[in-house]
């Protein structure tokens, strides 16, 4: 149903009265305000002016579930009228966020049996970094509070997640990162490889970690944080020599590891967690999107025994928690959404058919003349465009061949995600075949438009 009236006055009141994240405001009214997303059904999306669009992004990496989930918008029904809204402070708890803790700990690896709630991946990962700081002058260290991630990380856009990130960027507004927080190579090979290949490259990032743990003093590391792959990075997937070394290191310094399965979790690579994949058995481990497949804001820190059963047997008051931790509503979609997770077995889907299949579909695009490597585990991937795939030489300025890749696409009724010229897909645990084969011939034309618009073909 197109409502253009509607869409300019929305336009307008957005344009008048909205701040939106990530955006430069001046650039976004010059270019005629926002695309207004008034629907969605299944993997599909639906602006105010009735077009259908394809979404190859579940929203943030987030729907893993689809859109239109009835049982789900009734979940939250249901809780709404018996409660609300309740707290955990003071003594109190309420069913929904209890069995929650308990689903999640069963889910999770094995010892990460412990849930501290909250809203968003950013306060997730602020309350790991209180935490974890506060273990360790538990423990007689108080010294040990540095944490250590990578360039290109992203754990949020709080004071202490944004610090944690390894984005410039970001860094360059606000005065980030904070003292405290400091950055090693990421396990990127395509731009940092050179002539090494990727095993080998994979264990010099991994030696990098080492060297810089060294650096700055074994003492003071309080814990290394990262994402699996790192997703919002440019789905920069390690080589499988990389996280095996890493675990050591963190064993070998006494250096806590975080696991930032924001992303990576619920299912999106095939597995429930990431950090089975690769072998990972973190201290904690950070949960938001999936949790909830994004319909309501929810996010969870799994504690492991080590910081827990220090925390609970020593720590005291732990004087940390926001209003909405352990909200019951969140917690009741939560617990409705995983259950659609098991019902339909969207894990094995992932692992056994849709995420094998874009594997072999990305692959076809690697002998396209822009295009320097695909990357993808279960149903996450990436195409690095660039002028010359025999050196991975990029495109000048960095970024530009990604955004016009991107707006081909977008004209197309496929929403996807460029980070520099990278192509993004992670699309609904839900996609199905025809929805892959759409998503990556679309992505083949629209590589073939940018080739021709920066001259190449
Ligand atoms: C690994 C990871 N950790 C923490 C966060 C922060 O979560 P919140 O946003 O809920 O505070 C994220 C979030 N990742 C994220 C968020 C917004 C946009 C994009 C993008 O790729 O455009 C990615 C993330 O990807």
């Amino acid at each position: 149903t197109s409502q253009p009236d509607q869409t300019v006055r929305w336009r307008e009141s957005d344009t008048a009265h909205h701040l939106h994240p990530f955006t430069d405001y001046k650039g976004l009214a010059e270019e005629g305000g926002s695309r207004i997303i008034t629907h969605a059904d299944g993997v599909h999306l639906t602006d105010s002016e009735g077009r259908r669009i394809l979404d190859a992004m579940a929203g943030l990496w987030c729907v893993n579930v689809g859109y239109g989930r009835p049982e789900l918008a009734q979940a939250a029904y249901d809780q709404m009228l018996q409660l609300p809204y309740y707290n955990a402070f003071f003594k109190t708890a309420t069913p929904p966020s209890i069995e929650l803790a308990a689903k999640l700990a069963e889910l999770t690896p094995k010892g990460l049996d412990r849930a501290f709630f909250g809203s968003s991946g950013s306060d997730a990962n602020d309350t790991m970094v209180r935490m974890v700081r506060h273990f360790w002058a538990l423990k007689g260290q108080p010294e040990k509070t540095v944490f250590l991630s990578r360039v290109h990380a992203y754990h949020g856009s709080t004071m202490a997640s944004a610090s944690l990130g390894g984005q410039a960027a970001m860094h360059g507004q606000g005065g980030l990162p904070l003292p405290g927080f400091e950055h090693v190579m990421p396990p990127y090979w395509f731009d940092y490889g050179g002539e090494l290949s990727p095993a080998t490259f994979g264990e010099a990032a991994a030696q990098a970690v080492e060297d810089k743990i060294l650096s700055i003093g074994p003492e003071n590391v309080a814990a290394f944080v990262g994402e699996p792959l790192q997703g919002a990075g440019g789905v920069i997937i390690p080589p499988e020599t990389y996280w095996p070394r890493v675990q050591d290191i963190c064993r070998k310094y006494d250096v806590l590891l975080i696991v930032d399965e924001v992303i990576t979790g619920f299912g999106r690579t095939g597995h429930w967690f990431a950090s089975e994949y690769y072998g990972l058995e973190p201290d904690l481990m950070i949960l938001a999107k999936g949790i909830t497949s994004g319909y309501l804001p929810l996010s969870a820190v799994m504690v492991g025994p080590r910081v827990a059963d220090t925390l609970i047997a020593e720590g005291g008051e732990f004087f940390h928690g926001f209003t909405y931790s352990g909200h019951p509503v969140a917690c009741a979609v939560a617990l409705e959404n995983l259950a659609i997770l098991e019902r339909e077995q969207l894990v094995e889907k992932v692992r056994d058919d849709t995420g094998p299949y874009l594997a072999r579909r990305l692959a076809e695009l690697r002998d396209h003349p822009i295009v320097g490597e695909v990357r993808s585990l279960g149903l996450v991937g990436a195409v690095e465009l660039c002028a010359d795939p025999a050196t991975r030489r990029h495109f000048e300025p960095l970024g530009k061949a990604g955004t016009i890749c991107r707006d081909h696409c977008f004209a197309s009724d496929v929403i996807l995600r460029a980070v520099r010229d990278a192509m993004i897909v992670s699309p609904p645990l839900t996609f199905e075949r025809t929805h892959i084969d759409q998503m990556v011939d679309t992505l083949r034309t629209c590589i073939d438009r940018t080739a021709r618009d920066l001259g190449v073909l």
